[in-house]
Parts: C-alpha cells; sequence; structure tokens
C-alpha cells in the first residue's frame, strides 16, 4: 500500500577551529587564495548542522525514523569528532590534506551520517555563520 513520504530534520550546534591551507601548495599561494582564512593560528565558528532524512511513514511506528537513532547518529557522527576540536588536527579526514573548507566538512559529515542513516539520509546542511550556508545531498559529478 502506498505510503505518505515525509523529511524529518534534527538541529545540532559545534564549535571548531580552522584554518584554510593546502599543503600542496606555497605559503606565498595559500595567502594568496584564502587571505584571512589562512591566518596561522586559526579561527573558529559555531557551526549549526541540519540533518534531513526523508522516508515512507512506517505503518507499524508511525515514524519515518526513530528521533531517538537520529539522535544517536548525530552525535557519534557530528558531534564526537568535530564539537570543540581543531578540524585540521584532531581530524583524520582533514589531517590527510582535505582542505576545511565548509563545503568539505559538509560532505565530511555527510559520510560519517551514511554510516547510521543509510538510504533515509537526505540532506546535510551546515550554517558555518548566519550568512554562509552550505547543503549536500550526495550528488557527485
Ligand atoms: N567557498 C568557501 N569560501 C570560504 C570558506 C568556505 O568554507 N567555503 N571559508 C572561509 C573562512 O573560513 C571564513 O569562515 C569566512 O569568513 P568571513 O568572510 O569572515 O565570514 P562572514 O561571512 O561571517 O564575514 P562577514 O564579514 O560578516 O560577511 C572563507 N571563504
Ligand atoms: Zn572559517
Amino acid at each position: 500500500m502506498k505510503q505518505p513520504v515525509l523529511t524529518m530534520t534534527r538541529r545540532e550546534t559545534f564549535s571548531a577551529s580552522h584554518r584554510l591551507h593546502n599543503p600542496t601548495l606555497s605559503d606565498e599561494e595559500n595567502a594568496r587564495i584564502f587571505g584571512k582564512c589562512n591566518s596561522p593560528n586559526g579561527h573558529g565558528h559555531n557551526y549549526v548542522v541540519e540533518v534531513t532524512v526523508k522516508g515512507p511513514v512506517d505503518e507499524k511506528t508511525g515514524m519515518v525514523m526513530d528521533l531517538v537513532e537520529l539522535k544517536k547518529a548525530v552525535e557519534e557522527a557530528i558531534m564526537k569528532p568535530l564539537d570543540h576540536k581543531n578540524i585540521d588536527k584532531d581530524v583524520e579526514y582533514f589531517r590527510n590534506g582535505v582542505v576545511s573548507t565548509t563545503e568539505n566538512v559538509t560532505v565530511f559529515i555527510w559520510n560519517q551520517l551514511k554510516n547510521y542513516t543509510k538510504e533515509l539520509l537526505h540532506e546535510v546542511k551546515v550554517f558555518e555563520t548566519e550568512k554562509n550556508i552550505f547543503s549536500y545531498r550526495g550528488d557527485i559529478l
């Protein structure tokens, strides 16, 4: 039987520091490309993340996904690795030369969450600041 399909979103906030720097480029090139965001000692953000899952409402539970499960997934996939961390130094994915732009942070979060939410994961939206917003739905070109 056909079921209504809904989205469900959980919002969380984490604080982290970072520096935009590509180790394969010279210091001059880094300074030219990233400007003030290449400042040697880095800077921080209070990131806001919105995680959206999408799926049919299960007839038995009345849920798209149990919010308690989504909360656990957000804790494991986002908060533990990123909250109060230096993204470039504390997170292996970024230690290996991935530049810690919010684009790449958003993809990192998507990849992490995929392990918990599987095909229900619909969108990850990251607010780096109130003005700078990034979203990802798993598209690859
Ligand atoms: N495409 C991207 N560009 C930039 C990113 C990024 O993640 N992706 N990040 C930065 C810096 O890290 C920084 O976070 C942005 O700083 P800033 O321009 O100061 O941010 P605001 O929009 O809040 O500043 P306002 O001056 O209030 O507009 C740079 N570029
Ligand atoms: Zn920044």
